[in-house]
């Protein structure tokens, strides 16, 4: 069984390895929508995978690098495209939420990214 978590951060970016002319290259913002998903069993007597609040205070030290941030200036987010993005959440995220199975970064309503390790 799968659970997961929602989280919207609002910042800044601008991919510097796009050909030139590219919309992207500009410095420009969005609403990033992240999924933290969680794969497990539920337990007998909680009836839960795991609390979602345990999710969302595992997340916390990451979306606060994150939120109201140029991502640019993020240490290993040099070149943050939503595939990087996603890479960083969970080379960060897993050791704190080892029953970690997905990260989804919505960049915008109709593009994203989906990472499972
Ligand atoms: N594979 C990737 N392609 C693109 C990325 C990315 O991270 N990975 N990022 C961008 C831009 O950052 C852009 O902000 C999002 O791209 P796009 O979906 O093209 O944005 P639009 O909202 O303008 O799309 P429309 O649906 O055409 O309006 C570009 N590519
Ligand atoms: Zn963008």
């Amino acid at each position: 069984m799968n659970i997961f978590k929602s989280f919207t951060l609002e910042a800044a970016h601008r991919l510097p390895n796009v050909p030139e002319g590219h919309k992207c290259a500009r410095l420009h913002g969005h609403s990033f929508r992240i999924e933290i998903h969680v794969e497990g069993e539920p337990g007998e007597h909680t009836g839960w995978i795991m609390d979602f609040s345990d999710i969302k205070a595992a997340f916390q030290p990451l979306y606060d690098q994150l939120d109201h941030h140029y991502l640019n200036e993020v240490p290993g987010l040099e070149n943050p495209t939503s595939e990087r993005l996603a890479l960083w959440i969970w080379d960060r995220l897993k050791p704190a939420l080892p029953l970690l199975s997905e990260v989804v970064v919505h960049e915008t309503c109709t593009s994203g990214c989906r990472y499972r390790g």
